[in-house]
């Protein structure tokens, strides 16, 4: 019996022309600026000594940190760093009403309706768990975070790990085949299902794909008798 659903972000509940065409490219616009101008505020001076760790060169220079992490978001890299910057650049361009965070009308219905039959709802994505409250804060629903019960990024791990989904069922009141965790990427599904989760692959606006897990191609056509 599914109790609790634990669901991805980007092409599952939120169009994913949403996070490249509008989200990325205002974090690549900004984030020179917004990283010269905070280097010295604790959480920037973290990100940044993590990217000259990853990038093993202790002694880079500013300009040589903000290439790279542009070099990454042009390569839609999950790296932890870059997420967690991102986050802390869009605060801005919510609060400023540049933009909206976009959730498909059929992902809020059913999210909705989880909630309302006591599914307890719970997002892992790649996006920093700021990013992902901010993106529900201001969402074309208004704010939605009380929908949710708590929220994952990479900090507990990367998603095509089982690791990090070992690592989820342990901080819930669950046990893992009685979560249901969404996505659009098989890697991650084969992931989750290898750490004995239930899945479910969100199949949307004609993208190609495998199909070795239950899928649907959006929520109206959920059922939980198609879950294995
Ligand atoms: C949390 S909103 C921004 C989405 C994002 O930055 C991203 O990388 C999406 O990854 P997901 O794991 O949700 O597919
Ligand atoms: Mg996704």
């Amino acid at each position: 019996m599914i109790k609790a659903i634990l669901t991805d972000i980007e092409g599952t509940i939120t169009r994913i022309s949403f996070v490249k065409e509008v989200l990325f490219p205002y974090a690549a616009k900004q984030l020179p600026t917004f990283v010269r101008a905070n280097a010295n505020k604790p959480d920037v001076a973290e990100q940044i000594s993590a990217v000259k760790a990853l990038i093993e060169k202790p002694n880079a220079d500013i300009e040589e940190v903000i290439s790279t992490l542009l070099t990454w978001i042009d390569e839609d890299k999950k790296i932890t760093p870059l997420k967690q910057l991102q986050g802390l650049i869009w605060q801005t361009g919510y609060e400023h009403g540049d933009f909206k965070g976009h959730l498909y009308p059929d992902a809020f219905d059913f999210l909705q309706a989880q909630y309302n039959n006591d599914i307890a709802l719970y997002v892992y994505s790649s996006g920093s768990v700021k990013a992902q409250q901010l993106l529900f804060k201001y969402s074309d629903y208004g704010d939605i975070r009380s929908l949710f019960t708590d929220f994952f990024d990479t900090k507990v791990g990367a998603k095509q790990e089982q690791m990090a989904y070992n690592t989820i069922v342990e901080l819930l009141p669950f046990k893992a085949a009685e979560i249901l965790f969404l996505s659009d990427v098989a890697g991650e599904l084969d992931a989750a299902q290898a750490a004995g989760l239930k899945t479910l692959h969100l199949i949307r606006d004609g993208q190609a794909s495998t199909k070795a897990h239950p899928y649907i191609n959006d929520f109206s056509q959920f059922k939980l008798e198609q879950l294995v």
